[in-house]
């Protein structure tokens, strides 16, 4: 019966999708083909498919800021203050509490997803077992603000997701069919093939939807135990009712397969009240009451606080617990007053009792094999080729990442070419139009790529940071997968910019020479975007990246061999050449005009003249035999970059979490 329940829609939508499985999106598993709906081979009725449910217990929680967001000097404050409590299989438990009195801070500490800077102390248990990163395989956490790749399709995400988080050995039919039942479940089908998009922007689904997506990410491993922080926050009445009556219905399941499910929650009507089993009172980082709604009525009451007739119980209990302005000492007063009675209540002890006997079954339950086996997750190169895969979705449905830069391109190179058109030429002023012409190209692959990414990672960094804690992939990963993902742009782009500004400004007309100035085109922007990585990463925000990277990039310009003669440049500064890719690209784009040249005319014999490529490159401090050096040198620069840039991720990343 409750195989049947889990399966039937979410809203009234019948709309059969298997034919739109095949759909060939790109992060799908189009290759299955369509799933049968009466399950694949190897795949097994829900409730077998579901782990049973488990027991989460803490004793004397607490829970300290500890630094960043409490200033600097702050001292450790207590947040969560020696709280003790327990949920058992099956229970669907709204935590309730004013705003600031820590059921977040209580919720992630459960979790076991405690951000940085915050010091957990206590004993947190599941089924007796102390928690431990196995949190992250063992539960799902909704978190309060969604974050999603808004580029991709609703059903493009689920797929990326069910390829990340289940186990490597899973069937690509079995993952169609749990997408699939998922985006039934959830009442997404219709919305399926719609962008996640950006809210307030064009082409987005609806706040509902992305809160059930959100929630049927975190359903697809199957947790049985799940966190939802404020998940109907932004929802109208009956997009909350429904979520919650899911959620009603997963905790419902036989044999002890019911979910766990705690769920802070702001304010539910009494009708929504009504569908948790139990409720979770915290106040000023304390336990108020934990049991059913109508145990905390009657609580409440023999502690002198009644609730009228005609008032919401959820908001009479967060306006008892809630400190009032003007007298907030004596709300403190009460509200300890009230926590102290509930742990010295017959409630809290026969919770306790209950925690004890279900441990004391569930152990002799286990005894009889009843473990999951471990997970198996992808492999780092399938991890690589996902985030890749969704990278260059992003930036090919993106057109101001890509698109636009390309037609800008085009266009910068054609008027640039026409500038040049007819100036070049084997004579004294010809030399200055090439020289001219070879910066262009040189600076044109330089700048606007490298400031175009510093935006990547900060911006990219919230998602990243949301998904490695749920320990679906590290930072080296993602970081590979960003450069992999621009590759194709930063070949074409150079490409068409050399070919269009190359052979309209007319430059030396031989194929050798235009290949590999093409080559090192290429080359430069890509050390360039690797340098925009680096500094991406160095800093938090792009002005900061902006502030550091524009000096930098003065000393790189003056010291590429245009503005100043380099042999000339003092002794403290000229070491700056070698870091300088606008020298080495512009030495080696000189040899390929100039090396064998002879003969430049020279009008007038009197004044001193550039007589042949020798001199040219002579006047300008290059060396003809400089042209594997500068290319290997590039090379160098690129992989130099690179490896900082993923250093300073590193870091971030482990200062962050
Ligand atoms: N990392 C932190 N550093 C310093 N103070 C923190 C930190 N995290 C939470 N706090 C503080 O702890 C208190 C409880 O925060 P928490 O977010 O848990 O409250 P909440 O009950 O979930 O509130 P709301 O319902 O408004 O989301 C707040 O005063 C908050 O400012």
């Amino acid at each position: 019966m409750d195989t049947q329940r889990l399966v039937q829609p979410f809203t009234m939508e019948q709309a059969d999708d298997d034919g739109d499985a095949a759909a060939g999106d790109a992060l799908c598993d189009s290759a299955c083909g369509t799933p049968s709906t009466g399950g694949s081979v190897g795949s097994s009725s829900v409730d077998s498919d579901t782990p049973r449910g488990v027991t989460l217990s803490w004793r004397d929680l607490s829970v300290f800021a500890t630094g960043q967001r409490s200033g600097r000097g702050a001292p450790g404050r207590r947040i969560i203050k020696h709280v003790s409590g327990a949920v058992r299989p099956g229970a669907l438990v709204a935590v309730m509490g004013a705003s600031g009195a820590g059921k977040s801070t209580l919720m992630t500490a459960l979790a076991h997803r405690s951000p940085a800077g915050v010091a957990v102390r206590g004993d947190i248990r599941v089924d007796g077992r102390p928690v431990g990163d196995f949190m992250r395989r063992l539960s799902g956490f909704l978190h309060q603000e969604d974050l999603f790749v808004a580029e991709l399709t609703v059903r493009e995400h689920l797929h990326f997701m069910a390829r990340m988080r289940l186990d490597r050995r899973t069937s690509c039919w079995e993952r169609q069919r749990k997408v699939e039942q998922l985006l039934r479940q959830l009442g997404l089908t219709a919305a399926q093939h719609t962008r996640i998009g950006t809210p307030g922007h064009d082409k987005v689904i609806s706040g509902g939807e992305r809160k059930r997506l959100a929630f049927a990410t975190e359903l697809l491993t199957e947790p049985p135990l799940l966190f939802c922080d404020e998940p109907t926050t932004g929802l109208d009445s009956y997009s909350a009712q429904q979520l919650v009556d899911l959620m009603q219905r997963m905790t419902e399941r036989p044999r002890g397969r019911g979910k766990t499910i705690l769920c802070t929650i702001h304010q539910p009507s009494s009708d929504l009240l009504a569908r948790f089993h139990r409720i979770m009172l915290v106040a000023d980082g304390r336990i108020a009451f934990i049991g059913t709604p109508e145990d905390a009525l009657l609580f409440f009451r023999e502690q002198g606080y009644v609730c009228p007739a005609s008032y919401n119980p959820a908001d009479f209990f967060i306006r008892t617990l809630a400190c009032m302005p003007g007298s907030e000492e004596a709300s403190k007063v009460a509200v300890r007053r009230i926590c102290d009675r509930f742990s010295a209540s017959d409630h809290a002890r026969k919770m306790e009792m209950e925690v004890l006997q279900d441990l004391g079954e569930r152990d002799k339950e286990a005894a009889w094999g009843d473990e999951p086996a471990p997970v198996e997750p992808p492999l780092w190169p399938q991890k690589l080729w996902l985030l890749t895969g969704r990278s260059m979705l992003q930036v090919a449905r993106d057109p101001s990442i890509q698109g636009l830069r390309i037609l800008q391109k085009v266009a910068i190179a054609v008027m640039a070419g026409l500038c040049y058109l007819g100036t070049v030429s084997v004579s004294q002023t010809g030399v200055m139009s090439v020289q001219g012409a070879l910066f262009i190209l040189v600076s044109e692959n330089t700048f606007s790529p490298m400031y175009s990414v510093l935006g990547v990672f900060p911006s990219e960094l919230p998602l990243y940071l949301r998904e490695h804690s749920a320990g679906l992939y590290g930072p080296g990963a993602f970081y590979m997968s960003k450069v992999l993902s621009m590759l194709p742009g930063l070949v074409v782009e150079p490409l068409l910019f050399a070919v269009l500004a190359y052979w309209l400004a007319g430059l030396r007309d031989d194929l050798y020479a235009f290949a590999l100035t093409a080559v090192i085109a290429i080359l430069t922007m890509n050390v360039s975007t690797a340098c925009g990585f680096f500094f991406s990463t160095a800093f938090e925000s792009v002005p900061t990246a902006m502030a550091y990277l524009v000096p930098f990039d003065y000393v790189l310009m003056i010291t590429s061999g245009v503005f100043v003669k380099l042999s000339t440049l003092p002794s403290y500064v000229s070491w700056t050449q070698y870091l300088s890719w606008l020298m080495y690209a512009n030495e080696a784009m000189s040899i390929l005009q100039w090396e064998g040249v002879g003969n430049i005319t020279c009008p007038d014999a009197t004044l001193p003249c550039l007589q042949d490529g020798e001199h040219v490159l002579d006047h300008y401090s290059f060396d003809a035999s400089h042209l594997s050096r500068n290319m290997i040198a590039m090379a160098v620069l690129y992989a130099l970059f690179h490896s900082l840039g993923l250093i300073c991720l590193w870091r971030r990343v482990r200062r962050l979490q």
